[in-house]
């Protein structure tokens, strides 16, 4: 994919900045010193482990909650100096509240008459989510799935610039992701900007064009999702005629990241498969098959937060030929 066409003009003003950031309950550091920026007619998605500070630097930007030190600003104001916060920016958190004995029609109007827009918005924000079958339903026999697409209808009524949304991926199914991911990319495409939360990466990998990931309340990346692909770039696998005379011909070259695989196939990183075919060319070694490895963001992400993921190599090069096993399963 890339929404990264979405992208505005780069002196655009923000949509939404963070700048220095913190958020201490009692003893719980939940936000530090975080510092981040949502370019208007981004897509950018805010993704951290649970309970890494999603949620309560969402709370800051909209001013639901005082941080202890730092600021946010939308469109360059504090939210609270906003004219038309609604309009500004629709929200979507896990404590907005639909009453169950209400229809989905019937809680839009309530909403509508807050937000201050004509009641037959709320019949055209359920069409734009797809619920329009089951506005005259109580919100109560609604699935998960459904409240999500209600919540959003509710964002929606302002008609706003920004969408801030706080894990709307929970309880869709995989039809319900792609439903919102083309939902997320044409609000996109008229210029306007999203931010969306998740605690995995990979429920909104196909949605976003940049990122922002946090762990334990701190920023450990922000730029685009193409950057952190390129910056994690798959080894190839090569199987030849012989590994060894390969990795000393690449060595030569200066591509020193090569690892013997258990089955005989070598392992390079930092190269093309072109690169590796043409030294091999050149040192008589024989190709057999090349390929190159797929990498899994959701693996990046799990090394870069506390998430866990049992020590990937993706370092400097390694200093000598080795035999190690293929963290990747082969090639796919
Ligand atoms: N009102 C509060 N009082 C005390 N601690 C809080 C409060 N709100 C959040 N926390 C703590 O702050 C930390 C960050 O919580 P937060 O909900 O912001 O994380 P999150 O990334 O949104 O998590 P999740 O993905 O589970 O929603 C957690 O340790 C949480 O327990």
């Amino acid at each position: 994919m890339s929404a990264g066409e979405t992208t505005g003009p780069a002196h655009a003003r923000p949509a939404l900045e963070a700048v220095g950031l913190s958020k201490q309950f009692g003893a719980v550091r939940a936000v530090s010193e975080l510092s981040f920026t949502v370019p208007t007619g981004s897509i950018t998605g805010f993704v951290g482990p649970h309970g890494s500070g999603k949620t309560t630097t969402l709370r800051m930007l909209l001013g639901l909650i005082t941080p202890t030190t730092g600021s946010a600003v939308v469109t360059g104001l504090p939210f609270a100096a906003l004219a038309q916060p609604a309009r500004t920016v629709g929200v979507v958190l896990d404590s907005l509240g639909v009453h169950p004995n209400r229809t989905a029609l019937g809680h839009l109007l309530v909403y509508a008459a807050a937000v201050g827009v004509p009641d037959d918005r709320a019949p055209q924000v359920l069409g734009m989510v797809g619920l329009e079958q089951v506005g005259r339903q109580r919100a109560g026999t609604f699935s998960l799935g459904m409240r999500q697409r209600l919540a959003l209808a509710t964002a929606m009524l302002g008609n706003p610039q920004i969408l801030v949304l706080d894990e709307p991926a929970n309880g869709l199914g995989p039809e319900g992701i792609a439903w919102l991911r083309d939902f997320l990319r044409a609000f996109a495409r008229s210029g306007r900007t999203v931010l969306v939360s998740s605690h995995l990466l990979r429920e909104v990998e196909q949605t976003v064009d940049r990122l922002v990931i946090v762990d334990r309340g701190s920023l450990v990346f922000e730029g685009g999702i193409d950057d952190l692909r390129r910056s994690h770039t798959g080894r190839v696998l090569v199987a030849s005629s012989d590994a060894a005379r390969l990795a000393l011909a690449l060595g030569a070259e200066g591509i020193t990241d090569a690892q013997v695989l258990p089955d005989g196939r070598l392992a390079v990183g930092g190269t093309l498969e072109a690169e590796v075919a043409e030294i091999a060319g050149a040192a008589g070694v024989r190709i057999f098959g090349s390929v190159t490895e797929h990498v899994d963001l959701e693996q990046v992400f799990a090394s870069m937060t506390s998430g866990q993921y049992a020590a990937q190599h993706y370092g400097p090069p390694a200093p000598q030929l080795q035999h190690a096993t293929d963290p990747y399963g082969g090639p796919r």
